[in-house]
């Protein structure tokens, strides 16, 4: 069973100066339930290192771990799962390769795709952006902002669990649940928190009002 209340989204360039060993430890203090190997900018050596740590530190604590985009990192990792998107590999070849207790999430932003990640097998989704967000270069414009309606037809069209992505906050975060997601999945509002436990812990709370 996932824990989809919380879930983090590694990136040590927003991380104000902090390490994201460090945040993920705070954040798993704070009873994060999933975390995701990202850092876009690192390379495939340097995401294998950090991952072997996050790899340990995750299955010491019972929390899902996540690699992003690549399946042959998932692999090396022995990670719980990948995180695909419109770039990466389709859901069925990652089916294919990483067997069928693997965990393969696919990020969508429409019902349509939502519908069609889902028949090609997809366990779980990450829908966005939600709201406004700075933290991906290619959707850093309000107009990519999908809004909670979306997220409400989304919930209505498919069954499989959900995380909104995108500008969520503490404060939003309720309206998301409320629409129908299952979780929410952050960067900034941990990493770039002073209190990376407690801004986990405040999103727990959020995640709870929502419901
Ligand atoms: C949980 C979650 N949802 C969506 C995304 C975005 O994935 P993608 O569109 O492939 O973009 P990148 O993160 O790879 O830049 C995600 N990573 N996680
Ligand atoms: C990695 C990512 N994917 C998105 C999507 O919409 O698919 S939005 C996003 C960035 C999320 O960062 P923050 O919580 O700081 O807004
Ligand atoms: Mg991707």
């Amino acid at each position: 069973m996932v824990d989809w209340d919380v879930y983090l989204v590694t990136q040590a360039s927003l991380s104000a100066g902090r390490t994201t060993d460090e945040i993920v430890a705070d954040a798993i203090d704070g009873g994060v339930g999933v975390v995701q190997l990202r850092e876009k900018d690192r390379t495939a050596r340097e995401r294998y290192e950090l991952g072997l740590e996050l790899r340990e530190r995750t299955r010491e604590a019972g929390v899902t771990f996540v690699v992003n985009d690549r399946i042959d990192l998932a692999q090396a990792l022995d990670a719980d799962g990948v995180h695909l998107g419109d770039d990466d590999l389709p859901v069925p070849v990652a089916r294919e390769l990483l067997g069928d207790d693997a965990l393969i999430g696919r990020s969508v932003s429409t019902v349509e795709d939502a519908q069609e990640a889902a028949s090609a097998g997809a366990d779980y989704l990450g829908v966005g952006a939600v709201f406004a967000t700075g933290s991906k270069d290619d959707i850093d414009d309000e107009e990519y902002a999908i809004g909670t309606d979306r997220v409400a037809a989304i919930a209505e069209a498919v069954d499989v669990p959900f995380v909104g992505i995108g500008g969520i906050t503490a404060e939003n975060a309720p309206e998301v649940v409320d629409a129908g997601a299952d979780g929410v999945a952050v960067i900034t509002e941990i990493t770039r928190a002073d209190d990376p436990a407690a801004a986990t812990e405040a999103l727990h709370s959020a995640v709870e009002q929502g419901r």
